[in-house]
Formats: C-alpha cells, structure tokens, sequence
C-alpha cells in the first residue's frame, strides 16, 4: 500500500477544471487568428500562456490553495480528448507526415499547426470524428485505434504547464483523460480487423501514463487528476464488468511505483453521474485500487444508502457537491447535509469539489450587466434577480471553498454565506414568473390528441399533392454561412450602433441572396438561410418568456467555437410570433416551397442551463406549447412545410440504460406537442445530427415527422439500413455532404453517398440535403458542394426513372 505517503488532500476544496476559452474568449481569437495565417505559432503559445497564468491567480485568488495540487491544469488549446492522443503519440496513419515536424516545439512530436489538422482535417485527409462528450453540448475529436497504432509519450506538453504554473508560484493539479475512458471513447481505426476492440490495446498505453507519472513527479507534482467519466456509463462498446477489469488493470500499474519519487498521487474523477447501480459498482472497484483518492459526482449521482467501502480507507474522496453543469446557486445548507452524510462512506479524508469540470458553465456572473428593476431588464441586460441566483464558474469556486470552510471548522464558521445562500434559494422558489398560472393550465388541460397526427400515409398523400415534389427532393438543413458582415451588423445592432430597421433591411438582403443562389443552383425546397439568428437556441431564447440570455457568458462547444447557453429560469411562454416575418418574407421572394426553420423542444432544453426544479418533461411541454403556438402561425402564413431541428435528441439519452425509456417518452412526447397541431397537407420536417443515431432510433420513428434529415456522410449512410430495418417508411434525408470539413465533396463522391442510400431504402421516400447546416462553412466551399449535390442527386434520378 502506497496510502500512508498521501499528501494533505484538498482542504481548503477543488474543482475538476476551468473554462479554458478565457473571459472574453481570447483563446478563440488567438487560436482563429493562428489558422488565418496573421500570427504565428509562438505569439499563440504566448497568448495562451498568459490565459493560463490569469487563471491560476484568479483561482487562488477564489480560495484555492496554491501549493498542493488544488489548482487544477485543465487547459487545451482544442480539446482534452485530442490532447490525450497528442500525449500518446495516437495519431492515424494518414497523418503519419505531420509526426516529427520540425517546427514542433521540444517534447512534442506535432507542431501547434499538426495539432490543428488533426482536428480539423486538411485536403483529402478527414479530420478526427467529433461527438458529444457525455451528455454535454461539449465536443470531443474520437481517437481513432488499431492493432499497430504506436504509443509512446509523443508530448510533454501536460509537464510544461505544470512547470509553467510552478514557476509562477502555482503547485497544480495536472488533468488528463484517463485510460480507460480514453480507449472506450476511441473507435477502432479503418485498416482494424473486424471486431477489434481499443480496449485491447490497455497494456500498450497504460506505459505511456507511467511515464507522464513519472516525469510529472520528478517536477514535484503532488496530484494529477485522470478523468474516467465512462464509469458512469452503461451504454459503452464492452460489457460493463470487461471495463472495471480494466480499471482495476490499468490502475494496479499506474500503482505500482511508490508515490513522491515514481509518481504524483492520483485522483481519479468520475463526473456525468453515479458509479453505482444494481448490477456494477464502479467504485467498489475504484477503492480496491491503490489509487490515493477519487472524485464523485454527488449532483447527477448519488451514493447507496449507507454503504461504506472498506477500501476507502486511506483514501481521499473529492464530494463533488457544487453542479459544475448547471448554473444555480448551490444550497450550501443542503450541500452541507450531503457531506455529513458522507462518514457513512468510510473514506479517510473527505474533500469538497465540483461534480463536473467547470468547463461547461460560462465564467463569472460579474461579467453581466443587470438592471435596476425586473421589469427594466432587456436583452441581456439582466433581470437583477438573476445575479443572486446564479452560480458561473468563479462563483462555484468560492461554493466550493466556502463548504470546504464549513467542513473543516463547522458550520458556524460559514453562517453568514449559509444564510444568504438559503435566501437566494428561497426568493427563486417563489418569484414572479417562475410559476405562471396560464401556462400550467394550459399544460394541465392537454390530452392524447394533442399529441397525435393524421396517419402518414394520409399525411403524405396530401402533401404530394399540395407541394407536388420531383424524386429525391434537394434541400439544404437550413442555415447558410454566417459571414463576418452578418454578426458585425448584429453586434452593431446591440451595441445601439445600427438601427433596428436597417439591421432588418440588411438581414432581408442577405435572405434574397441566399434565395437567389438557392434557385440558381436548383434546389427544390428552399430556406431563408438563417442570418438573424446568432445560434438556433439562443435566438428563440430572447424572444420566449421565462429564458435570459447573457452577454459574456460563454462556453466552449467545440475547438474554437462557443455558445452562450440561455437560462432558462421560469414557466415558458410565447409573448409574440419569433419567425413568421422572416419565413413569409423568404416566400414572397420564390415560387419554390420555403421550409421554415424551427428548433424543437428537447434541443431549447439540452442548449440552456434549464430550470432544476421541475421533472425536465414538463418544461419541454412549456416549450413545445409555444413552439405549437409558432407553427400554427407559420403555416396561417401559407408556409407548408416546417422543420423543427432536434439535433440534441440524442444528447440527452441518460448515460444509464435503465433511465433511456423515461427519458425517450417525454422527449418524443414533447415533439409532437410543438408538431401534431398543423393540418394533414402541412410537411414536418426534423434534423438530428452529431451523433451515433443507434440507440434513438426507435425515437426517431416516434417523433412522426414526416421527412428526418440525419448527419450521415461520414458513417457512409450506416443509419438508412438502420432505420429500414426499424421499420421506419416516412421521408429520409440522409446527408450527402460532410460540412463539418472545408472539403468540397465531390459529385461522384455524392452521387455514390446517395446511391447508397436509395439502393437500402424505397427511393421515393429519400431526399438529398447535406449533413447539416451550412453557419460554419464558406460560401467558396458552399457553394460548389451545393452545386454538386444538385448534379449528384440528378444523377441519381436518372438511374430511377
Ligand atoms: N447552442 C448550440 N449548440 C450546438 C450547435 C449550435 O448551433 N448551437 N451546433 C452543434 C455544434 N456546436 C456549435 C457551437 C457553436 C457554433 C458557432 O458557430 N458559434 C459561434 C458563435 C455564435 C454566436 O453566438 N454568434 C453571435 C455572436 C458572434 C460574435 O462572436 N460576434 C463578435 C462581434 C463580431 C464582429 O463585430 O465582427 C463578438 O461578439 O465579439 C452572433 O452571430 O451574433 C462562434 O463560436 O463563433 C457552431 C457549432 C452542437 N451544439
Ligand atoms: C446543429 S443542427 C443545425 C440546424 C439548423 N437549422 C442549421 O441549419 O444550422
Ligand atoms: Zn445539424
């Protein structure tokens, strides 16, 4: 046993990481900037450097101890998963030029500009995969492994920035993807044999974090942090007992060395949910390891009653009791209650942390404006309620070390924050606006028909009819590029600086040229392009009642690109129409039909901090009640087929098997409350995308739109059989362009894509669109792509006729 050296843990409380982007996402703009090509490699590692540093002062200054291994290094310049394979040397075969460049800094086998085309591909080489992470909206680049992939400590990169801090008078807690979640989230590489497993390779890569272990000692590393979030998983590749056996593997070497000269001690950090169900208990498993401490999810998971864990012993155990996934102020009375109840657990130190790292919530409530009065707040002026009710990333800091102060001396010793914390938490239960008598009887007097459409095949024969639609239907998933004009005319428009008449006049003018250029290319079905909108949650989220949107509050979705989350803090309602000018304005302009363009129920929920207080179905009712309202104007406006996006529906699919059924219901159960009130001729259109469909395909069927574009380019259309073999006959659109990548897909390439899907599925039910929206792309990539969908898809008319 290795327990008797462990270092004083964490007294004064930790957090399993910090928002990376900086306050004012300065990383984003340094990293946007490097790709650009107008700074160069150094000044971005001085940049992020100073990112670095400003974060360590700002956590001491929040309470946490600078000297052992409180301060967590979490910083990436893309991505921790990415970072991972960085460390290991994991980079696949067709990037195999980039390894050993000469302009890669010492200790590292890429360059910062290699790192970057891994991520995001370059030419015919396709970037990494990119998948949620979790149930987050954050995105991580999949590993790709196989039988021959060498793994060897190709970068060094965690070492410096330990050093970097230590120098700076920071003794930090290094943060990495451990092992086993870091191969249980790889997928096996294409040359692979059938069936192999990236588990398979655990003894090859666990050498490669001894030695990170080791050199991060001989620098004085107290802790390093490895984050195994898969244990809270039940829905993985491998049976759930092959994955604790490599726990128990992987961790048995990573133990092996004495703690101090051979090794840091180590934390490993279980966020997203609970270890212990009925059939596995991850964290029996964890504490017959020698690891020295573990960190739990308290938020999401909860212990079994009373069970000690005799391994514990000797061991420190993080309590992650402040949300690091949500933004509400914590009930520190209530959190208090949880750690008291915690001696039943048997571990020898217990510490206060976060169940998550913060890098999901924005940085600090202090970098909003709020107004005098509720009634004054705008925008994102905000509602001066909101700031004592809120908790961003620096305010759960201070949580976080105010219960480690409770803990240690008592409660008298942290009265006054106690107080004003149960204050705040009373004043939410009962404000105004929380609770809105209208909207709960409303909710209360729905029944089955509110839920339920005509039969499809009455449904489609109608629309046949009233749109009259070539085989193969072209469209696109909605969005347009979002140039730089577009978001500089609406960041003048907030600032005052454009009036809002002349910002309409300048949305309007983008819309007729994106209409123009969708009727030259020759698509059937045609959209407004989505210019007003500054992201499909955001946008509906300023226009509903009972959502606050923020000014600074950013959060990083993936690499560079960020969100600000809306809040959603009371009952839902829809004080006015939210898009109808916009879809009438774009009909008014063509004799093509014009899809309008909604986001659904569960995506509004999954992309905002949402209320914590009710079952999350019925506050996706609320939201599908005011997108219902939203439809039915849509088509009074003579628009006659509307999409209602939901590419969040897999996002929220619990991590627990045993929780999916419940989950499912509400969700599709909530898209239908938005969709099933338009008539029989009306087309619903969904979007899904960004995911592995494989579990959500059964849900997928229940959402009865009657045409489903899903992601599907990269997978090769895996999903078209999928949903055949479901017994899924409505419309399908699987995508034949792959807009995650600045590649041009070829015609062949596209016309093969479609092939594929109309040699696997009854032709007449397949449309042709690309994977996504088009808000991230170019118009120089856009348009040829565009243009060689429509030549593709006439391609493939031609062999059907
Ligand atoms: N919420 C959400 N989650 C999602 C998606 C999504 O679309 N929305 N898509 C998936 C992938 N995730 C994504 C997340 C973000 C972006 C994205 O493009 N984000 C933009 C910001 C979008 C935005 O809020 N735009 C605002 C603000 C733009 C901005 O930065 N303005 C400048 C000023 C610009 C100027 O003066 O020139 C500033 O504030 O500094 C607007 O258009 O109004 C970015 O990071 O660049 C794309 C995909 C999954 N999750
Ligand atoms: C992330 S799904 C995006 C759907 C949306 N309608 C768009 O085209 O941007
Ligand atoms: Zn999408």
């Amino acid at each position: 046993m290795t327990t008797t050296t462990t270092p004083t843990p964490f007294a004064g409380g930790t957090v399993l990481g910090y928002p990376r982007i900086g306050r004012r996402r300065e990383l984003k703009k340094a990293v946007e900037a490097f790709w650009a090509g107008t700074t160069s490699a150094d000044e971005l590692e001085a940049t992020a450097a100073q990112i670095r540093l400003a974060t360590l002062r700002r956590l001491v200054e929040l309470g946490l101890d600078p000297t052992d291994g409180s301060v967590p290094g979490s910083f990436s310049y893309y991505d921790q998963v990415l970072d991972a394979s960085a460390l290991l040397g994991a980079v696949p075969t067709r990037f195999a030029s980039l390894v050993g460049a000469d302009d890669a800094p010492a200790g590292d086998a890429l360059s910062l500009a290699g790192y970057f085309t891994v991520a995001r591909g370059q030419g015919d080489r396709a970037p990494l995969e990119m998948t949620k992470w979790f149930d987050t909206n954050y995105h991580y680049l999949v590993p790709e492994i196989g039988p021959d992939t060498a793994f060897s400590l190709a970068s060094d990169r965690v070492v410096r920035e330990f050093v970097e801090a230590r120098d700076a008078g920071v003794v930090t807690r290094p943060v990495v993807v451990g092992p086993v979640t870091y191969l249980l989230l790889a997928k096996a590489a294409d040359d692979a044999p059938a069936g192999f497993s990236p588990l398979s390779r655990l003894e090859d890569v666990v050498p490669v974090y001894v030695e990170l272990l080791r050199r991060l000692a001989a620098e004085g590393a107290p802790w390093v942090q490895l984050d195994e979030p898969i244990l809270t998983s039940d829905s993985i590749d491998v049976p759930v007992a092959e994955a604790l056996a490599a726990v128990t593997t992987a961790y048995g070497a990573l133990t092996t060395a004495p703690v101090g000269a051979g090794r840091p001690a180590i934390l490993v950090a279980t966020p997203f949910g609970g270890l212990a169900t009925q059939d596995a208990d991850a964290l029996s498993t964890l504490a017959a390891t020698d690891v020295e401490g573990v960190a739990l999810d308290l938020v999401k998971g909860s212990l079994p009653d009373a069970a000690t864990y005799p391994g514990l012993a000797g061991k420190t155990v993080v309590a992650g009791v402040v949300d690091g996934h949500n933004v509400w102020r914590a009930d520190l009375a209530a959190k208090l209650d949880v750690l008291d109840g915690l001696a039943a657990l048997g571990a020898g130190a217990l510490a206060v942390g976060t169940s998550t790292s913060l890098q999901h919530v924005p940085h600090d409530v202090d970098d909003e404006t709020y107004a005098a009065t509720s009634a004054e707040a705008s925008g994102t002026t905000l509602d001066p309620r909101l700031r004592e009710w809120l908790a961003f990333a620096d305010q759960k800091v201070v949580e976080v070390a105010t219960l480690a102060r409770g803990l240690a001396q008592g409660r008298a010793a942290v009265t006054a924050e106690v107080d004003a914390a149960t204050a705040a938490v009373t004043s939410r239960a009962t404000a105004a606006g929380v609770v809105v008598p209208a909207v709960r009887e409303r909710a209360a007097a729905l029944t089955e028909a509110d839920f339920t459409r005509a039969a499809y095949a009455e449904r489609a024969a109608a629309q046949q009819a009233a749109l009259d639609l070539p085989p193969l239907p072209t469209t696109t998933i909605g969005s347009f590029p979002q140039t730089p004009e577009i978001r500089r005319a609406r960041a003048l428009n907030a600032r005052g600086a454009l009036a809002d008449a002349d910002y309409a006049q300048q949305m309007q003018d983008e819309i007729r040229r994106v209409v123009a250029l969708q009727e030259e290319i020759g698509l059937d079905v045609l959209v407004h392009g989505e210019p007003e909108r500054n992201d499909m949650v955001q946008y509906f989220a300023e226009l509903l009642d009972g959502f606050a949107v923020t000014a600074n509050g950013w959060v990083q979705s993936y690499g560079s690109r960020c969100v600000r989350p809306p809040i959603l803090w009371g009952d839902v309602a829809r004080p006015a129409p939210m898009t109808v000018e916009w879809s009438a304005f774009t009909a008014s302009l063509t004799d093509k039909p014009v899809k309008g363009m909604l986001t659904g129920p569960v995506t509004i929920l999954a992309w905002s901090f949402v209320r914590d207080d009710q079952p999350l179905g019925d506050t996706a009712n609320q939201v599908g009640l005011a997108l219902r309202d939203e439809l039915a104007d849509l088509e009074a406006a003579g628009i006659g087929i509307i999409q209602v996006d939901e590419p969040a529906l897999r996002e929220l699919l619990p991590l627990r098997q045993a929780d999916h059924a419940a989950y499912l219901d509400w969700s599709v159960r909530s898209f239908r409350l938005a969709t099933s009130g338009v008539r029989t001729e009306t087309q619903v259109h969904t979007h899904l995308c960004y995911s592995e469909f494989g579990e959500v395909i059964g849900a997928i069927d229940g959402l009865d739109a009657d045409v489903t574009s899903v992601e599907a380019a990269r997978s090769r259309m895996e999903i078209v059989p999928e949903l055949r073999d479901a017994g899924y006959s409505r419309g399908i659109g699987p995508g034949v362009y792959d807009i995650h990548s600045p590649r041009v897909p070829s015609v062949e390439e596209q016309t093969e894509l479609l092939a594929l899907a109309v040699g696997s599925i009854d032709p007449r039910v397949v449309w042709a669109n690309p994977d996504c929206g088009l808000k991230t792309r170019r118009y120089e990539e856009t348009v040829p792509s565009l243009e060689n969908l429509v030549a593709a898809t006439r391609a493939v008319r031609a062999t059907l006729a």
